[in-house]
């Protein structure tokens, strides 16, 4: 079952991106024929990206000739990495004051980053995929959790409250998906092949995946699961603990790597995390054993929107700078007004980021094009499309009017204008954004109706696929777990197995006691099952007292001890009925996946023939199908 699409496109949607800009710079970055043009026309959309950019460019860290055109920059940075920027800095950017309040913003990004530097540099040890890719797939790979802190911020805030330890259980009880299957697909949703976007999925329990033990697919998501326990180790325990924890983790055995190779990675990534961290206003990594990372407090400068015709104008003018003394002066004057006013247009643009402006004017320049360019720029992005914008024109010039107005400006007024236009002016202003600001919550409502649909859709889904009585997924669900597992199982060479189980003479239990005792039994039959089953298997209740249990990674052989462990912990069961304890046994049919078999059917048919000839052997007991024969599974039985 997949993660409903319309929860896919409003994350999507919703990922802070301008415009969608990160998405466009990540297709582009993903074409070979894409151009530094090309690249350079998107990133100069973006204000703080280019800024950024910069940044990064002239860093100590890349050494040589200072940059200053965004396109030096791209070449100096690296076509990839400003792909990467661009993500990074676009989510940073919306999401960190989000409104999912158990959810550490903060520390989310310090500890994706670390887990794409951590990655980086296992992964040019281990030669499994270009270490950019890597770098970028697994910045990305827990993106799903900060989807669904945007799309339900409520919901998700309470399951971290409640059961920070399980996270992802505790979302697929909610949601019926969780975030590990929503990051790999939002990976794939954006074009990342499926052998680096899968590993998103299973990277916090990598021994889940059911990928053939040393195929590419296993050997990246434990490579995934590496990067992902330390960086985890790294966020909340610091560098000391997180070294001494290596030789504790599973992963670097599996990778066939030493404990001082994983230890010089992580080393070497912690100066390139800082740094990164610095980039991107996250808080600097704690590198103090046992130090939690503080997270610091936001720059919210700006204020809450206008509501009312009242309500506080965030102005900013920018003109050349001492002929729009008398503007300002008149804005400071004018009621409920904060003006800042900028000569210099990459300040201003900086400075809107900050405060997020309600309102713009653009002075007079004198060369108009100049103006016209500032203020198709600003509609280009996210936050300028809503911006009510003002430029202060000649009126007696009809084509520059039109000009302006054709560029995105919303009103003209005249140099002259005195304080009881301007005022009135405001209302205008005021208004409209009053409007925007109903249309926009309205908006989000009815995303959170589309979403919140969604969910009631999913969780019927999931209904379908769940026995009401047992809480066990169904036969239903059965079904479609074997079809999966049978196609990876015939990919992969590995073996699958099935046992099929059902309780002895139920129907006397059901006689002699009535029925609402034998779904009682039912019930403690399932949960002694559900006990005993491992992460890697199934348990499906299949009809009336028929259970399944499926290994997709496993053959008979590996089966055998599960089989007569079920037994057992069945023949032990007591159940309370009427002041008796009841007792029930079970028989087990067992088959795997064999040549003969064309699909899964076959082997299902295979182990109920195993299942019917332990019935008459005498029940309790187990016996399985190979090569067209049933043969009696002969375990030595406990008293
Ligand atoms: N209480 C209860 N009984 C059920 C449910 N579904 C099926 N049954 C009963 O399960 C019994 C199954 O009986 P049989 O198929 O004869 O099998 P059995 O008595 O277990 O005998 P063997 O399988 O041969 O050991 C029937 O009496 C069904 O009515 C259910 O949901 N609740």
């Amino acid at each position: 079952m997949s993660t409903p699409r319309i929860l896919l496109d409003n994350a999507a949607d919703k990922l802070p991106s301008p415009d969608g800009i990160a998405l466009a710079i990540m297709e582009l970055w993903q074409d070979e024929n894409t151009t530094v043009d090309q690249l350079t026309q998107l990133v100069q959309a973006d204000p703080a990206l280019s800024g950024r950019l910069l940044k990064l460019a002239n860093s100590a860290s890349l050494g040589s000739r200072p940059v200053s055109p965004i396109n030096g920059a791209i070449v100096k940075v690296g076509m990839k990495t400003v792909g990467q920027l661009a993500v990074a800095f676009s989510l940073i950017d919306k999401e960190v004051d989000g409104q999912c309040e158990a959810f550490d913003y903060q520390q989310f990004w310090s500890q994706s980053l670390c887990m794409a530097l951590v990655c980086r540099g296992l992964g040019r040890l281990c030669n499994l995929a270009p270490p950019d890719e890597l770098f970028s797939c697994a910045l990305m790979s827990r993106i799903g959790l900060l989807a669904l802190a945007t799309i339900y911020p409520h919901e998700l805030s309470e399951l971290i409250e409640s059961t920070p330890r399980d996270l992802a259980g505790a979302e697929r009880g909610r949601f019926g998906f969780d975030h590990n299957e929503v990051s790999a697909e939002m990976l794939a949703d954006f074009g990342v092949p499926p052998v680096l976007a899968e590993p998103a999925r299973f990277h916090e329990r990598p021994e889940q995946s059911g990928y053939a033990p040393r195929s590419r697919p296993a050997q990246l998501t434990h490579l995934f699961g590496l990067a992902f326990r330390l960086s985890d180790s790294m966020v909340r325990a610091g560098l000391e603990q997180t070294e001494k924890s290596i030789e504790t983790l599973p992963g670097p055995r599996r990778l066939g790597l030493s404990t001082e190779q994983v230890s010089e990675v992580l080393q070497q990534s912690i100066s390139e995390w800082q740094e990164w961290s610095h980039l991107l206003d996250l808080p600097s990594p704690s590198l103090q054993p046992g130090a939690e990372t503080e997270p610091e407090t936001a720059p919210t400068t700006a204020g809450p929107e206008t509501d009312d015709e009242d309500a506080h104008l965030r102005v900013l003018l920018i003109g050349q700078w001492g002929r729009e003394h008398r503007l300002k002066a008149l804005l400071d004057e004018a009621r409920g007004v904060t003006a800042q006013c900028y000569s210099d247009q990459k300040e201003m643009l900086r400075a809107a980021l900050q405060i997020r402006p309600q309102l713009i004017i653009l002075a007079e320049h004198e060369d108009r094009e100049t103006g016209n360019k500032l203020c198709r720029l600003i509609r280009s992005t996210e936050w300028g499309r809503l911006v009510y914008i003002m430029a202060i024109v000649d009126k007696s010039d009809c084509d520059q009017m039109a000009q302006v107005f054709r560029a995105g400006v919303d009103a003209c007024i005249q140099s002259q204008i005195g304080l009881p236009e301007l005022d009135a002016r405001m209302v205008a202003v005021r208004r409209m954004l009053a409007l925007q600001n109903t249309w926009q919550k309205d908006r989000a409502e009815l995303r959170q109706i589309a979403n919140e649909l969604a969910l009631s859709q999913r969780r019927m889904e999931v209904l379908s696929l769940t026995d009401q009585l047992t809480g066990l997924p169904n036969r239903r669900a059965a079904l479609a777990a074997m079809k999966q597992a049978w196609s990876m199982s015939c990919r992969s060479e590995l073996p699958m197995s099935v046992i099929m189980i059902d309780i002895d003479h139920f129907k006397r239990v059901n006689d002699t006691f009535g029925h609402p005792v034998g779904d009682r039994v039912l019930m403690e039959v399932a949960k002694a099952l559900r006990a005993e089953v491992r992460e890697s298997e199934g348990i499906y209740r299949m009809g009336g007292e028929e259970f399944l249990l499926l290994s997709s990674t496993g053959g008979i052989k590996q089966l055998v001890i599960a089989a007569e462990r079920l037994r057992r912990r069945i023949a032990a069961l007591r159940i309370e009925v009427e002041q008796e304890l009841l007792q029930v046994t079970i028989s087990l049919g067992l088959a795997e996946r064999e040549p003969e078999h064309e699909r899964f059917d076959a082997m299902l048919v295979a182990a109920d023939k195993a299942l019917y000839a332990a019935k008459a052997h005498g029940r309790n007991c187990i016996f399985y199908h190979r090569k067209q024969q049933v043969h009696h599974l002969k375990v030595p039985r406990q008293p």
